[in-house]
């Protein structure tokens, strides 16, 4: 899913859930990055390889590696692209790859490094051709050829470029071309996060944002935010702003739940949305198979809203399947909605999966 795909529906623009950055998250999120690779909490293979990487480069006196970082949007990539600057006591310059069209823009960028600098280049597979192989040389050679002129008297002039670490970001490892996979020196999947290392995040938030939160509360809405810290910051403010003006500013266990409640995300962090796909498909088609275009109509919305924002996550977390024949309920999508399979109909193929 591209970010195109899942900022064009309204459904996903105004969803609490929605893993992409709103603009209100870009304000807050500044303030909230860890700023070390000891404060940035979980993904701890990635931590520790990330330190050894680093480190040694420091101990070298040399430019990191490439880093290639590949996760869901709202898992830390561009935190962490900050931190790798900061331990290596370098600038960062921040592009992504739609923001980079022609060759030309890619060169300008890169001519004007600094020796050590960290280049982050978010979304980098979604970078054009031409730009992705004048990429290769300078991640490689650290050289590229500016072409000047057109047709036959065009020529290509080489340009040194300093020493530079690439940090490249993708939701989709997959869509890279290996040539440019393989210029990375490590590359680094980011995992959802657990529900005790959401705890964390939401606990360094609160300080931060100087919410009095409980253990508890904290456990509350970890366990909404769907393996995201993005989103359990979203929902962390959303709690704050109801523990001020109903429970004078104080968030445990039942502040949490009934401020999640106002906001319509449940206790398994699903929202209006992905309930809404899974009452129509449980109680409108039995459980399915149903085809996706029939579902969507069936919940009012598009295609791809149901196909791209709604059912990832309900996939993920085991509710529905997707199967040749149609969109199929799991037991489990039963259980969460409290609602009893009918015994001759999608009960029986449901066990199947
Ligand atoms: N490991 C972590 N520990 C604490 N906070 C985190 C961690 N990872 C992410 N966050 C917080 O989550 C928010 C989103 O992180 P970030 O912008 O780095 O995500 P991203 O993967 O780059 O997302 P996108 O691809 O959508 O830009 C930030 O506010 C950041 O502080």
């Amino acid at each position: 899913m591209n970010r195109d795909d899942e900022t064009t529906t309204h459904s996903a623009d105004a969803r609490l859930v929605a893993p992409l950055a709103d603009g209100e998250d870009s304000a807050v999120e500044a303030a909230l990055r860890p700023k070390s690779l000891d404060e940035f909490v979980g993904q701890e293979r990635v931590r520790q390889q990330l330190d050894l990487v680093l480190r040694a480069a420091r101990q070298r006196g040399a430019t990191a590696d490439h880093v290639l970082l590949s996760g869901a949007p709202g898992l830390g990539k561009t935190t962490l692209s900050m931190i790798i600057a900061s331990e290596m006591n370098a600038p960062i310059r921040i592009t992504s790859g739609p923001a980079i069209q022609h060759a030309g823009d890619l060169a300008a960028i890169l001519s004007s490094l600094q020796e050590g600098e960290v280049l982050f280049l978010d979304e980098i597979h979604r970078m054009s051709r031409p730009a992705e192989e004048m990429l290769y040389m300078a991640m490689e050679d650290f050289r590229v050829d500016v072409i000047v002129g057109k047709g036959p008297g065009a020529t290509a002039i080489p340009l040194e470029l300093p020493p530079f670490t690439l940090v490249g970001a993708t939701t989709r490892a997959g869509l890279l071309p290996p040539p440019l996979r393989d210029r990375f020196g490590f590359t680094a999947h980011m995992e959802f996060y657990e529900p005790s290392e959401l705890e964390r995040v939401i606990h360094r938030s609160a300080q931060l944002l100087d919410v009095e939160i409980d253990t508890d509360g904290a456990a509350e809405i970890a366990g909404r935010s769907r393996g995201t810290p993005r989103i359990a910051n979203r929902l962390l403010r959303r709690v704050r702003d109801y523990a001020q003006v109903e429970a004078d500013g104080w968030v445990d266990r039942e502040v949490a739940a009934a401020a999640l409640k106002v906001y319509e995300v449940d206790d398994r962090g699903l929202d209006r949305l992905d309930r809404a796909v899974l009452q129509a498909l449980l109680k409108l088609f039995g459980g399915g198979p149903v085809g996706l275009s029939t579902l969507a109509v069936a919940v009012g919305e598009e295609r791809e809203t149901v196909e791209e924002v709604a059912e990832p996550f309900l996939v993920r977390e085991g509710l529905l399947a997707r199967t040749p024949r149609g969109r199929v309920a799991t037991p489990a999508a039963w259980a969460h909605l409290g609602l009893v399979p009918p015994p001759a109909s999608g009960g029986g193929q449901q066990a199947a999966f």
